[in-house]
């Protein structure tokens, strides 16, 4: 099998993941994986398309600037060039986004902050943070309608080889060194929104009945 097709069949069996979790609403999110160092190729999901469909028009080629490097009537992911800069940054070889109630809620929470951190948390080892007291902190970002100026904001938080970033009431970006790492980065930030909301519900609930 060429490069070319491990690598799709790599993002198509991450794409049929996230869609079993429902984190493709309303056609929202998108997903990147290298093909190609040098020169820069890698393959990004159609734009527009339901996430949750398979078909052989999911992904696409594209270049270092994120323009199609075939003929085809595919349209690249309007969010393309924040892949771009992951590539152009890093060595990642793998990047996901998607969109949640939970990573907006996050997002809204603490955007004021520019940022939220966790800590006391075994799955933070799944960042990579093996040391008792580690700090697992995810930079929010403000959204923007123009993608070049969010690319350019993002790409000031992109360095590392494997990293997170929040845009405000939009989404998550996250990356790694290929497509597992970048999935067990993407679960475990959800995980720690989700534990995060569920805390917080449930110590107003408590505060609120001790109260009555
Ligand atoms: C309805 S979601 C709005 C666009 C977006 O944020 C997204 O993630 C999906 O855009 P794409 O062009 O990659 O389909
Ligand atoms: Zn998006």
């Amino acid at each position: 099998m060429s490069i070319l097709n491990q690598r799709w069949v790599e993002l198509a069996a991450v794409k049929r993941e996230l869609a079993e979790r429902d984190w493709f609403p309303g056609t929202s999110g998108n997903l990147a994986i290298k093909v190609n160092t040098e020169p820069l190729s890698f393959l990004v999901t159609s734009s527009g398309k339901d996430k949750r469909i398979e078909t052989d028009e999911d992904f696409l080629l594209v270049d270092g600037d994120g323009a199609a490097l075939e003929e085809t009537k595919l349209t690249p992911s309007a969010e393309t060039l924040l892949h771009v800069e992951i590539y152009t940054r890093t060595n990642a070889g793998c990047s996901l986004h998607v969109h949640t109630v939970d990573n907006n809620v996050i997002s809204e929470l603490y955007g004021d902050e520019g940022g939220v951190a966790f800590k006391g948390q075994e799955i933070i080892k799944a960042f990579g943070l093996w040391e008792e007291d580690a700090v697992w902190r995810i930079p929010i970002i403000e959204n923007a309608a123009h993608i070049p100026a969010l690319a350019a904001d993002f790409g000031q938080y992109v360095k590392e080889d494997s990293g997170a970033v929040l845009i405000r009431n939009h989404g998550i970006t996250v990356w790694g060194k290929d497509a597992f790492e970048a999935k067990k980065i993407l679960e475990a930030c959800e995980f720690l929104f989700s534990y995060h909301l569920k805390v917080l519900s449930f110590k107003q609930a408590k505060s609120l009945s001790l109260r009555a």
